[in-house]
């Protein structure tokens, strides 16, 4: 289903789980950051407003995209990480070179869950262009970071 048929913020709070003492790594691409900086804000609130400590979210900021995967992995391996929360934003350009960052960190991110067994959240937004983004960030189609914030809750409920 097309963002455009379902809301990025629109989500069910029935079965959530309390998440005061769970503790949310989210890294934060810094390319786009007008995009990516807005994709943080929601994913805080989303995570704030359903429980989560202020002091149990551990900000992380990376280059790009494409090191969003070892930084989970910093992450994910630690003891008192709960869920790691991925945050970026890849917008199509002129070469290939989209596709091998959107296909690498899709990968390398369900790579890390699985290896350290927790969630591991995809919150990259891959649009053709900046208006895609800013629709996905905050904008019509409402915020992907609200949607990895309850999509990490929803998994530690699992
Ligand atoms: N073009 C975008 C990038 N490119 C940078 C890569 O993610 C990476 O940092 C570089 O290849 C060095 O390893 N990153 C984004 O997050 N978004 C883009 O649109
Ligand atoms: C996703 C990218 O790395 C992209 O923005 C780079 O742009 P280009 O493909 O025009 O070099």
């Amino acid at each position: 289903m097309a963002s455009s048929q379902k809301n990025l913020s629109d989500y069910s709070s029935k079965n959530i789980s309390n998440i005061s003492d769970k503790r949310f790594a989210v890294i934060v691409s810094e390319w786009n950051e007008e995009v990516t900086e807005a994709l943080y804000s929601g994913a805080y609130e989303t995570l704030i407003s359903n429980g989560a400590s202020r002091d149990n979210i551990i900000r992380k900021n990376v280059p790009g995209s494409f090191e969003l995967t070892l930084a989970a992995q910093w992450m994910a391996q630690k003891d008192d990480v709960d869920a790691v929360i991925c945050i970026g934003c890849v917008i199509q350009g002129e070469t290939k070179h989209f596709d091998f960052i959107c296909s690498a960190v899709a990968h390398g991110i369900t790579e890390v869950g699985l290896k350290y067994n927790k969630p591991v959240i995809f919150g990259v937004l891959t649009p053709n262009n900046q208006k895609q983004a800013l629709d996905r960030a905050g904008g019509k189609h409402g915020n992907k970071g609200d949607e990895a914030a309850i999509t990490a809750i929803k998994m530690l409920g699992f």
